[in-house]
């Protein structure tokens, strides 16, 4: 009997639901598309192209409707035969300077054969390599810096691209830079001529709705399920969480995905709501797990502290000095050295700022002064299996903390 069969219950086509997979049309987005293309029509026209800066939180469609609209501006620009127009594509996660950037660029735009490797050369020489390639191209060459703001503060090639032609560097193209980013305090931190040249064009991206996410759904949904495969519930729970949280379409196509995976797994006939309230707390640990592999184990003990003394008294506002107090008997708990009250600090900043905890800011009046309320910001489930799977859980009475916390009604 082979190990592998092909499943074809539930889904048609589940590339569909992918982060990859590049919609046929945008939902919900017809006033930024229109904002963009009146953006973008200078290239049509043979102009100097705007450089655009699209801002936005994660998964509110900035790239693909930058991809959507590209992709339609090189079809319809093949009717005019003086205008020829070169996109490049660069996401800058791995990119944080600008030489890296730059060595990027000459990359994408040489042939395979022509390669130059990632170190070695002065910032100078991989300027004019730039140079001369962008001027060998000529017309219009649109460069899509998407995470824009990981280039960090070595950001002289946004300096310096957009002004290329003017500052002589070359004759024959035409440069133009979309910049993308989710970072709403990067244009803050801008170098101002920078800020100048890469903003010329701003469009801001809002998060999605619930009845905006059940239209991207439906549309998707339609291309990757069976017929009637779906319960009447399923896209409009699944648009309701995603716009509860963070307005994301792509948290809303992962659920919908992980939905119809778990009916899949369990050879179920039929995706159903309690598919996705599973799927839901799935994710939610796989991402606290993920955020979880980049603390250190004093952040993990600093989530536990929380976590207990949630459980030890479920009503209490959470001010910092409980939760050090409890760090500190769990830290000695497992041999650790305790970390003094600052670097504590830290690691609940930490655990804030991935989404684990939520910190309120409180003010006392006069005499008190500025303090913060924490609590855990993820199910408390999620928060408690994570912290079981941990090595350092072995060192730890953690069943009798997840039975007092079922006594006091929290799982
Ligand atoms: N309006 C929409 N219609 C259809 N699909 C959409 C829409 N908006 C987003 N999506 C889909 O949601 C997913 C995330 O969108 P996208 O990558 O464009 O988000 P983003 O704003 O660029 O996020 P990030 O800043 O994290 O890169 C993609 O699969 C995309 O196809």
């Amino acid at each position: 009997m082979a190990l592998f069969e092909r499943s074809e219950e539930i889904f048609d086509n589940e590339n569909v639901l992918h982060d990859d997979y590049q919609p046929q049309s945008l939902e919900e987005r017809d006033s930024e598309i229109e904002q963009f293309t009146g953006y973008l029509q200078p290239v049509i026209n043979g102009a100097q192209p705007r450089n655009i800066f699209l801002y936005g939180k994660t998964g509110v469609g900035k790239t693909a409707a930058t991809k959507y609209l590209l992709h339609h501006l090189e079809e319809d620009s093949e009717q005019y035969d003086d205008v020829t127009i070169t996109t490049v594509y660069l996401n800058c996660e791995d990119l944080t300077s600008s030489y890296r950037v730059a060595v990027a660029l000459v990359n994408k735009l040489r042939d395979p054969e022509e390669q130059i490797s990632r170190t070695g050369y002065p910032l100078n020489a991989v300027y004019e390599m730039l140079w001369d390639k962008l001027d060998e191209l000529g017309g219009t060459i649109l460069i899509v810096l998407d995470e824009v703001d990981y280039i960090g503060d070595d950001d002289s090639i946004l300096y310096q691209l957009p002004r290329a032609r003017s500052n002589g560097k070359i004759e024959n193209s035409r440069v133009g830079i979309i910049g993308i980013s989710n970072d709403f305090k990067y244009r803050e931190k801008l170098d101002p001529r920078v800020e100048d040249t890469l903003c010329e064009r701003e469009l801001h991206f809002p998060p999605y709705d619930a009845t905006d996410l059940q239209n991207i759904l439906s549309k998707r949904a339609n291309h990757a399920f069976k017929g009637d495969v779906l319960d009447g519930d399923v896209v409009p729970l699944c648009a309701a969480f995603a716009a509860q949280d963070k307005g994301s379409a792509r948290q809303a196509l992962d659920l919908l995905l992980e939905a119809g995976d778990l009916a899949r797994r369990e050879s179920d006939p039929v995706v159903t709501e309690n598919h996705v309230r599973d799927a839901k707390q799935l994710l939610e640990k796989q991402r606290i797990e993920e955020s979880m592999k980049e603390l250190t184990s004093h952040g993990h003990l600093t989530l536990l502290a929380v976590v207990a003394s949630t459980v030890a008294d479920p009503e209490a506002p959470l001010q910092k000095q409980t939760i050090y107090e409890q760090y500190q008997d769990l830290a000695k708990a497992t041999d650790r050295d305790v970390l003094g009250g600052r670097a504590f600090h830290n690691h609940l900043a930490e655990l804030s700022m991935l989404g684990i905890l939520d910190r309120a800011k409180r003010n006392e009046g006069r005499a008190g002064g500025i303090y913060y309320e924490y609590e855990v910001d993820v199910p408390l489930e999620a928060a408690l299996s994570t912290l079981e799977n941990l090595h350092m859980s072995d060192e730890l009475d953690l069943d009798s903390l997840r039975q007092n916390a079922q006594e006091n009604g929290l799982l």
